[in-house]
């Protein structure tokens, strides 16, 4: 599965496509301290997860962006539409294209959905227009639409620090672990809030750096992962969507889960499972709850 959790492209004349996956976050510690764009201090490490989102950019006499199924938001403020404009203009070109997006990813549940989409707009963009999708102008465009665009330009296993941002280490995958995924049923918990709730009450960030040390060794368990989770900005979303801690504690008392959590901001909790067989039976129980649930894997 390695390659195809990568991000992969296909050209065609006038049209290509990529697939992008997205992710969850092993280590999440916010910290109290902001810098001047406003964005708490951040230590992430993510990882992709095998659900994907497809975006296909074609000739088009103007910009035009459409979402499979649509949005809660108008095509305006999507961050594809925002990856398009802003990538064009420091290009000092027209973004005479159409952008269509088929979304698998679940809004508002910390998988960074629309992160993922922006990143593999900016990717076909930057192919299309002749600029590397690494290039430190391709990242500082990706800064500027999402905190968490920068990692799905080049979706690995990966150490993310400032706000967030900025990568300090990628790692080289040594496996694919069972991972389900569950959303309770209500509407998602917008990250704005989330960090806005974390404000009221922060709860101090722990050490990435054991987590770190297993991903760099190369030599990790999925158990020895599922006992270093972190995610200090959890509890404010369980304050903002009471079942996100309800779906959480399920999870951890499912048969074959090694570890569970929140994912970033929430609402969504993944665990960690000792078989792909228990990630299916424990989506198909949240099924059964009213939940939302998706059997997957991730790369460790
Ligand atoms: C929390 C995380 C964890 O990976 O993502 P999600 O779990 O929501 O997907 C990220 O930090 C979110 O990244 P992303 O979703 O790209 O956030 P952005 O659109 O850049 O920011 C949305 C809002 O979150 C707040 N924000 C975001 C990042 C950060 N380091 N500090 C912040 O305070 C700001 O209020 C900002 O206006
Ligand atoms: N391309 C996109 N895909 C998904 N959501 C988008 C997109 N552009 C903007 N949004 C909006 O951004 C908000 C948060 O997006 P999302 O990335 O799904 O949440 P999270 O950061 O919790 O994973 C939602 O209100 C969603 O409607």
């Amino acid at each position: 599965m390695n390659s195809t959790l990568m991000t992969a492209s296909t050209s065609y004349s006038g049209r290509q496509s990529a697939q992008v996956p997205c992710k969850i976050n092993l280590h999440l510690g916010i910290h109290t301290q902001k810098n001047q764009r406003g964005y708490h201090k951040v230590d992430s490490l993510m990882v992709p997860v095998a659900i994907y989102d497809t975006v296909t950019v074609n000739d088009a006499p103007e910009l035009t962006v459409t979402h499979d199924p649509t949005l809660c938001v108008i095509p305006e403020r999507t961050t594809t539409w925002k990856a398009a404009v802003l990538l064009a203009h420091k290009l000092g070109i027209s973004p005479d294209v159409s952008i269509d997006v088929h979304v698998h990813i679940p809004e508002k549940a910390g998988l960074g959905g629309s992160s993922a989409d922006a990143a593999a707009t900016l990717r076909l963009l930057a192919e299309r227009w002749g600029v590397d999708s690494l290039d430190p102008l391709v990242v500082d465009v990706a800064k500027s639409v999402g905190a968490d665009v920068p990692f799905f330009l080049d979706p690995r296993p990966s150490l993310m620090l400032g706000a967030g941002d900025t990568l300090e280490e990628a790692y080289t995958p040594t496996c694919d672990a069972p991972l389900v995924i569950v959303l309770p049923a209500e509407k998602g918990i917008l990250t704005q809030a989330a960090y806005d709730q974390f404000d009221v009450a922060p709860e101090p960030p722990a050490s990435y750096e054991a987590l770190a040390s297993l991903f760099t060794s190369g030599e990790k368990t999925v158990q020895q992962v599922a006992d270093l989770l972190f995610n200090n900005l959890a509890p404010a979303a369980k304050i903002l969507e009471p079942h996100v801690a309800e779906v959480e504690a399920w999870l951890k008392q499912q048969p074959g889960v090694l570890g569970a959590q929140v994912s970033g901001s929430g609402s969504s909790s993944f665990a960690l499972c000792e078989s792909q067989d228990a990630a299916d039976a424990i989506a198909d129980a949240a099924k059964a709850m009213g939940w939302r649930g998706y059997s997957t894997q991730c790369e460790l």
